[in-house]
């Protein structure tokens, strides 16, 4: 029985994916094999000795010390483009309400008093402080390229804009999603001040945290709107209001609240909740619990973020042996020799490397005795040893 301890509200659909006869699922378990998770912070979790494998039902694993478990042999999963669609649809709701004011003439029409008929010529008389602006011939500036960021740009393409992307590790499969019409941004500060709307999607990494601060916001193109689904950590927020105040910016649409933010009429800011449809949640879901369940079942991986990809299909009857150690010289050589002392033999293996951890999967003639386990464990460099 596989026990796995759920952070959030996980939705049904991908707990389901969890046969209750071989998975125990609860927010409450003691000593599991896997997490998982939404935004839970991990940081500050004592991690048991029995856990084996963390799925991010989701794109962002900043909420996970990801290094950390690298180092414990541990995967971490997520769930690559099953909320994209979500936070796309969001963005664009936030281009519409910034470029007609939306909120602010929401909150005005909310203040307005007297019966129908002064409430109308308050109304008509007041509309044109809102004024807005149309999107077609406009430029859409798109910082990162990844799943999310592809679905915006082409469909601020598909609404008539002219869109400028940067991503300098843009994926092969990313690039051939792009429509051919997005033009390429060798600096962030191109996009910044060539573009009237700037929508940021990088992962939150030591690389891009603060990359929006006030030398960045000073090449803005003036009267710009941000707008940031991304992380709060990637903004610096104290440049943000400067940028709003001096009119360089003339909205920030985002999803993250801060107190610096309360209050100020030219911000708009969503609970995070660019992945809260009942689509992407059963989306992610059903990938991270479907990538747990397979790792703790076989071994293989799937849309790990910091272990190799790996599918060994399985054509014996005896054990499945894996190994997670350092990628170092001599360690599979040290594996085979401990297997053949047992009189064991290897029918299939797989070994794969990612950065500095190497990962191996072997199908063997036979049951793997627990002095193997112990043996291996002892090789230095190993860091998880299991028996499949
Ligand atoms: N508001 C919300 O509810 C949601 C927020 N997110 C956030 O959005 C981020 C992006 O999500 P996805 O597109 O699904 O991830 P993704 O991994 O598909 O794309 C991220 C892209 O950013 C690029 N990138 C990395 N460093 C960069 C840099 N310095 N400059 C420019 N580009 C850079 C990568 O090459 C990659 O193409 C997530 O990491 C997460 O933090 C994602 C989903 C929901
Ligand atoms: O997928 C992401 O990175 C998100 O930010 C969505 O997070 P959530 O699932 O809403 O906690």
């Amino acid at each position: 029985m596989y026990k796995v301890l759920t952070f959030d509200n996980i939705s049904s659909r991908g707990l389901d994916r969890l046969p209750r006869e071989r998975f125990e699922v609860s927010s409450e378990i003691q000593h599991p094999d896997a997490v998982l998770l939404r935004s839970a912070k991990l940081h500050e979790w004592d991690v048991p000795d029995t856990l084996k494998a963390v799925g991010r039902a989701g794109a962002g694993v900043n909420n996970v010390p990801v290094d950390a478990m690298s180092a414990r042999g541990i995967p971490v999963f997520n769930a690559p483009g099953a909320n994209a669609n979500a936070v796309k649809e969001l963005v664009l709701a936030g281009m519409f309400l910034a470029a007609r004011n939306v909120c602010a003439a929401w909150a005005f029409a909310e203040s307005l008093e007297g019966d129908d008929a002064a409430m109308n010529k308050e109304a008509e008389a007041g509309k044109k402080q809102f004024t807005g602006f149309e999107l077609p011939g406009r430029t859409l500036g798109v910082i990162g390229l990844g799943a999310v960021g592809v679905n915006i740009a082409n469909a601020a393409a598909g609404l008539g804009m002219k869109v400028i992307g940067y991503d300098p590790k843009i994926t092969v499969r990313n690039a051939w999603n792009l429509e051919s019409n997005v033009t390429r941004a060798q600096t962030v500060d191109e996009v910044m001040a060539a573009s009237d709307m700037v929508t940021l999607h990088v992962p939150e990494i030591e690389e891009t945290r603060g990359m929006i601060n006030g030398a960045r916001l000073a090449a803005a193109r003036e009267g710009q709107v941000l707008l940031n689904f991304a992380r709060a950590g990637v903004v610096d927020d104290d440049a943000i209001i400067k940028a709003l105040d001096e009119g360089r910016l003339s909205s920030y649409i985002c999803d993250f609240p801060a107190a610096a933010l309360k209050g100020n009429s030219k911000v708009v800011a969503l609970p995070h909740i660019g992945a809260s449809t009942n689509e992407a949640q059963e989306n992610c879901a059903i990938m991270a619990a479907d990538e747990i369940r397979d790792f703790l079942e076989t071994g293989n991986v799937t849309n790990s973020v910091n272990f190799p990809e790996l599918i060994l299909p399985r054509n014996t009857d005896g054990d499945r042996l894996t190994v997670v150690n350092a990628n170092v010289p001599n360690m599979l050589g040290q594996i085979s020799s401990a297997l053949a002392e047992a009189g064991l033999n290897i029918d299939d293996m797989y070994n794969k490397s990612r950065g500095e951890l190497a990962y191996s999967v072997a199908d063997v003639d036979g049951t793997i005795p627990p002095a193997v386990v112990e043996r291996l464990e002892g090789i230095e460099g190993v860091l998880k040893v299991r028996v499949i």
